[in-house]
């Protein structure tokens, strides 16, 4: 039976519907609770952090079913009380025993917690989907976008133990893009250049930004605590740690996920990745070198007919995407359609992409591989 509840995350009355953002500041109106006797027992690691509320809010928003949900942070937040569907959870602090009787856990505290933990809950009979980097390139661990290749983890389902590895959020926003032109024509080169949110780095990221842009239009010094640079009206190479090939890694990561994503190791991408002040939606633009002809038209086709793909595309109006424009919402936004005029034939093509990076850069594109588990 479906039960109406309201709904409210970080403490603040929120109003929400599935399939609908939370909106802060109304009474609430009906929601669909999912709590289900027969579902999955679900823990987020790393409940506090900006994708780890970001979970909390798709879980909702998508009706995915769970019999208890169980909230884990650091010991800093152990104690802090959430309110979800009607029912308040108490933060516990992650520990070696926090999976006992866990069917699936949706992990996003960093690498180093993956990598300890993410292997104790497994071997406790909690199926793991990963949303950092830690197992994304180990093998046997798949690295799935549902609308790309949900295969690479048939047979795996909830209780069973195992992880499944949540790709990187600018990896998952271009091949959003990239695959449906891929399957139409075949991807031989892709240059990538990004555009990356301040929410990739987290909530202190995401309050430095602002904190910075109040103190630099009131005239005050500039904090820095999470970026070496000013942040605000500027923009840098991505944080990441740089590689001994002058590639950072979060544009190694873009080269290998990409490759495992497709199975294909023969594809060459190089990419330029740059943090930008924006909140929260990532945009890459993309040139694409292609084995076959593909026309612009063609290319729209192929992208209307994607499923998680919005297309805005009016060159009349210069109107394209934007990162607000894909702000808070699930689908990947794609226009600047166009045929590459530096090639003398019609095998290349250049897009520009924007997706919200906590969305379908994370904890949407997660919850998804987890509804595969079900
Ligand atoms: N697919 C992708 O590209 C993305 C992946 N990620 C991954 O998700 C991680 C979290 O990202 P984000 O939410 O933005 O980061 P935040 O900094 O906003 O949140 C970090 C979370 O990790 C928790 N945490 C930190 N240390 C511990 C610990 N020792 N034990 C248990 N929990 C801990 C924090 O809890 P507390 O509040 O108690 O400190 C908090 O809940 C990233 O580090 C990255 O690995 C993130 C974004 C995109
Ligand atoms: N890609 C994120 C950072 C991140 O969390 O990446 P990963 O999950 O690959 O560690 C960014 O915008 O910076």
């Amino acid at each position: 039976m479906r039960v109406a509840h309201s709904c409210a995350l970080r403490g603040a009355p929120l109003a929400c519907r599935p399939g609908q953002p939370l909106r802060a500041g109304r009474r609430s109106v009906q929601v669909f609770a999912k709590k289900v006797a027969d579902g999955p027992k679900v823990a987020i690691v790393g409940v506090t952090g900006a994708v780890g509320q970001e979970f909390l809010r798709v879980l909702h928003e998508r009706d995915f079913p769970y019999s208890d949900l169980v909230m884990l942070a650091s010991a800093r937040s152990a104690g802090r009380t959430y309110s979800f569907e009607g029912q308040e959870y108490t933060v516990q602090a992650l520990t070696e025993d926090s999976f006992a009787g866990v069917d699936l856990a949706l992990f996003s505290a960093g690498g180093g917690i993956s990598k300890k933990f993410a292997p104790i809950a497994s071997a406790a009979g909690c199926t793991v989907v990963d949303n950092s980097s830690a197992f994304r390139m180990t093998e046997g661990v798949p690295l799935v976008i549902p609308e790309v290749n949900p295969q690479a983890m048939e047979g795996m389902k909830y209780g069973k133990g195992g992880i499944v590895a949540n790709p990187n959020c600018s990896t998952i926003i271009a091949l959003m893009a990239v695959t449906p032109l891929h399957r139409a024509a075949k991807v031989k080169r892709m240059v990538v250049s990004t555009y990356q949110a301040a929410s990739g780095a987290g909530q202190a990221a995401m309050e430095e930004l602002e904190q910075q842009t109040r103190e630099a239009l009131d005239g005050k010094p500039i904090t820095t605590n999470i970026f070496p640079f000013q942040y605000a009206f500027n923009l840098f190479s991505h944080n990441s740690p740089m590689t001994d090939n002058g590639y950072n890694e979060e544009e190694m990561k873009l080269v290998k996920e990409t490759r495992k994503i497709w199975g294909q190791d023969d594809v060459s991408i190089t990419g330029t990745c740059i943090r930008v002040p924006v909140m929260r939606a990532h945009a890459e633009s993309i040139n694409l070198e292609f084995e076959n002809d593909i026309s612009e038209e063609e290319a729209l086709a192929a992208l209307a007919a994607f499923p998680g793909v919005s297309i805005i595309n009016d060159r009349a109006a210069n109107r394209f995407p934007t990162p607000l424009d894909a702000s808070n919402k699930d689908d990947v936004y794609v226009g600047r359609v166009r045929r590459d005029i530096s090639r003398p034939d019609s095998k290349g093509l250049d897009i520009f992409v924007c997706g919200d990076q906590i969305k379908k850069g994370a904890a949407l594109n997660a919850v998804q591989v987890a509804e595969l588990l079900l």
